[in-house]
This record gives structure tokens, C-alpha cells and sequence, in this order.
């Protein structure tokens, strides 16, 4: 990247000692500099420090306040000033409608991704294994992994949704247009749809998974009974604090928009932003702090219980996408088959795996890798689980052996092409649930 590079305070500090700010929804405000902030309205006729002041919308305007998403970006440019974007190759990223081939009623699971050829930065790292929706609709929701072993350069955003990046391996420094956010395995980052962002790694090597989501944002689950508190609490969410690098010459900026990607080239960086103030932001969250409810008498509660955060569709209850967490709990039911349950869901559900082990599956669904049970398909443990869950001894049982997730959907996920004949799918999946016995009796 040419031109001189004058990072302000926090650009320059490592990632560990970020400053965030707290709260899920919260109307943040934060400034690099002292006063780019204006006082008592957005848009004066002349912003601070010669700033341009700009709105960056995430709802409609008019949709309801507890809907609605918006941030003002005090920059030392315009994000209107920049040439026309040409088409980019699209790599192996594939969006919605995902047509590539027939839906699959099967269950299927992959392995991790092989290892990424030399240079391969976070974007170029994206592979699609599949989703659904229509991005020109914003419904519907895609499942990606990535692997790289390359810091970004370049800026990237995504016009067709906000991305839920889950790191499996490897932590991610994320410069975004708000400032920097910190992000490792065992946590998850939050970027909102066109918000512009660089993915830096301080390891060197990363790989993980993300939701795309194209439909409305994710949002904190209501909680019903279970009252004011519990799952992921609020205050665990944190923003970044204004960050902003003033960079003059050329900088690749890459869009992804309505499924394909565009680029263009910037005579500066537009990660400008010296201060800012509203709740479109991304945000980085421990999963670790994640408050798990379960039962204290018996049976296996469904996993809706251990939602962090859902993005509702028109029809109440029925999520586009639900991110659901499978974090260390205690597992004492009483007469109870403690680990997952057999059974056939109309919602699709895709798994991965952050670390260790997960209680319904003894092998072969390995860190890095996933699984994917679509609409109706029959699943559950495996034998081995099966049989050494139903025979048990049931004292109090620590479940911290590991960390799974699942982006659970309403709609069926479709594979893409390269997922369906990836070597690393593994074949012969159907077996784990070979040789469940009869154990009838009349
Ligand atoms: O299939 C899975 O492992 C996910 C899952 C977990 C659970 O505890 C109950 C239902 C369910 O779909
Ligand atoms: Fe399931």
C-alpha cells in the first residue's frame, strides 16, 4: 500500500490491549481525535476538523426504533469519492440462489479445508459449502469456511449481508471502518452488511467458518420465562473504539454485491473514519460468557435454548438463521438420554466444531470440519454415543470437552458444486448409524 500511513493511537496497539465498547444495540459514540465529534446534531455545515460527515443506514429509515440501524461516520473522505468498480473473479465464494446442484436429502459431513496455497489472504480464503435465500431479496443465509495464511491488503465489503465469522484456528485483527476489533477462537466477530473492513492475522494462519447473512440482522433472542437475563447477556458484546488510518495512494477495495465480486481502486484507505457515533456496528463476542440454561430435572432440552443470536423472518418464532452455541455446561437429567436426541427437524441445521469433542458425535466430526443435516433428514448420536449414553451412570457430568456451534435455518441448505465433490467431504457418512441393535422385546 502506498502513500504515508499516519495511524492514530489505537491502529498501533496489538490486539490484546484493544479498548471496546460495551453493549448489544447500544447507541455508541467514539471519537480518535478529541472534538471530530459534532455536538448536538449529525450533519452541521461544516463537521469538525474539516471532516465529511456521512450516514451509514443497516434498516430502512423508517422501519420501527427497536428495528432500527444506523451510524454517522465522520471521515477525512467522502466514501462517494471513488472510481467505478469493475467485476473481480468470485474465487470460491458463491452466494444465493445457490443452484449448482439438486438439493441432497442426505446427511453429509466434511473434513477441514486443506491447506491454502501460499499468499492466500482472508477473502481469497473464502470456500462456500452452500446456503439459500435469494441475496437480491435479503433472505436467506450462506455457509462459508476459510483458510488463510496471508493478511489482507486489499478492503472488503459485503452489500448482501452482515458475516458472522467464527474462528476455529488462528485469531483475526479486524481493521473496520469503526475501529479495530480483536477477534480468536472461541469468539465471534460481527460485521455489518457494507461495512467496510481488512482481516490482519496475528498467527499467521487462520481458518474458521461464517455466516452470511442476508436477512434481517441478527438480533438477541427473546427470552420468554427464562426472564431478564440469561444466554448471551448484553454487556458482553463489544464494539470498537474510533480507529482510522489516513493513507494516501492506491487501495484495493473489493464488493461483494448481489453475489458477485467488484473492485475498485482507491486513491486512498476508506478505513478513514475519525469518529463516529450510532448502533450499526460490528462486534466481537465470547462465547465463553455465554450463560447456558438447561434442564435440572430431565430429558434434553432443544437447542433453541442455547441461541446467541437470531435473525427473525416475517413469520414470528421462524428464524432465517439462528447461531446456536454448544458451550461447557453440567448435564444432570435425571433418567434422561443426556445427549442429543434422535430426531428429524423441518428447520436445516450446519455444524462445526471450534475445539475438542461434541457429546453426539464419538469420532469423525473433527475441529475445522462440519456437518450438515438438512430439512427432515434423520440424525442424531452416533452408535458408539448411543450405546455408552444409554448405559451411563447418571451422576453430574461436566460437558467442557469442546465447543460446537450450529447455524440453524429454515430454509434447506443447498451445496455447492465444489462442496458436494470437495475430496474432503467425507464419503460413507451414513455409516455412524450403522449397526444400532434392535433391542425390541413384545
Ligand atoms: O443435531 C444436532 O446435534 C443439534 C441438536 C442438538 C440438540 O441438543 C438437540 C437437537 C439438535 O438438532
Ligand atoms: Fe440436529
Amino acid at each position: 500500500m502506498g502513500g504515508a500511513v499516519q495511524a492514530n493511537e489505537q491502529t498501533r496497539k496489538t490486539a490484546e490491549s484493544l479498548e471496546y465498547l460495551s453493549g448489544f444495540g447500544n447507541e455508541h459514540q467514539s471519537e480518535a481525535v478529541p472534538g471530530a465529534l459534532p455536538l448536538g446534531r449529525n450533519s452541521p455545515q461544516r463537521a469538525p476538523l474539516g471532516l465529511y460527515a456521512e450516514q451509514l443506514s443497516g434498516s430502512a429509515f423508517t422501519e420501527p426504533r427497536a428495528r432500527n440501524l444506523r451510524s454517522w461516520l465522520y471521515r477525512i473522505r467522502p466514501s462517494a469519492a471513488h472510481p467505478p468498480f469493475t467485476r473481480a473473479d468470485n474465487g470460491a465464494l458463491r452466494s444465493a440462489p445457490f443452484t449448482e446442484t439438486v438439493p441432497d436429502p442426505n446427511r453429509l459431513r466434511w473434513n477441514p479445508l486443506p491447506e491454502p496455497a501460499p499468499g492466500t489472504d482472508w477473502l481469497a480464503g473464502l470456500w462456500t459449502l452452500g446456503g439459500n435465500g435469494d441475496v437480491a431479496q435479503r433472505t436467506g443465509m450462506a455457509v462459508h469456511l476459510y483458510h488463510a495464511n496471508a493478511s489482507m491488503e486489499r478492503v472488503f465489503s459485503d452489500a448482501d449481508g452482515e458475516l458472522l465469522i467464527v474462528p476455529e484456528r488462528g485469531g483475526l485483527l479486524l481493521r473496520t471502518e469503526m475501529g479495530l476489533l480483536s477477534v480468536r477462537p472461541g469468539e465471534v466477530a460481527l460485521v455489518p452488511r457494507g461495512v467496510r473492513f481488512r482481516v490482519e492475522l496475528p498467527d499467521g494462519t487462520a481458518r474458521g467458518y461464517v455466516c452470511e447473512n442476508y436477512g434481517q440482522p441478527f438480533q438477541l433472542p427473546d427470552l420468554g420465562p427464562i426472564g431478564a437475563n440469561g444466554l448471551a447477556n448484553p454487556r458482553d458484546f463489544r464494539a470498537p473504539v474510533a480507529a482510522y488510518e489516513d493513507v494516501e495512494g492506491p487501495v484495493e477495495v473489493v464488493n461483494k454485491y448481489c453475489g458477485n465480486l467488484w473492485r475498485a481502486e482507491y486513491g486512498h484507505s476508506p478505513l478513514d473514519v475519525v469518529a463516529w457515533h450510532g448502533n450499526y456496528v460490528p462486534y466481537v463476542y465470547d462465547l465463553r460468557t455465554f450463560n447456558v440454561i438447561g434442564t435440572i430435572s430431565y430429558d434434553h432440552p432443544d437447542p433453541s435454548i442455547f441461541t446467541v443470536l437470531t435473525s427473525p423472518t416475517d413469520t414470528p418464532g421462524l428464524a432465517g438463521v439462528d447461531f446456536v452455541v454448544f458451550a461447557p455446561r453440567w448435564l444432570v437429567g435425571e433418567d434422561t438420554f443426556r445427549p442429543p436426541y434422535f430426531h428429524r427437524n423441518v428447520m436445516s441445521e450446519y455444524m462445526g466444531l471450534i475445539e475438542g469433542a461434541y457429546d453426539a458425535k464419538a469420532e469423525g466430526f473433527v475441529p475445522g470440519g462440519g456437518s450438515l443435516h438438512n430439512m427432515m433428514s434423520a440424525h442424531g448420536p452416533d452408535r458408539e454415543t448411543f450405546d455408552k449414553a444409554s448405559a451411563a451412570e447418571l451422576k453430574p457430568q461436566k460437558i467442557d470437552d469442546g465447543l460446537a456451534f450450529m447455524f440453524e435455518t429454515r430454509w434447506p441448505i443447498a451445496t455447492s458444486e465444489q462442496a458436494a465433490n470437495a475430496d474432503h467431504l467425507q464419503r460413507g457418512y451414513d455409516e455412524v448409524w450403522q449397526g444400532l441393535e434392535r433391542h425390541f422385546r413384545s
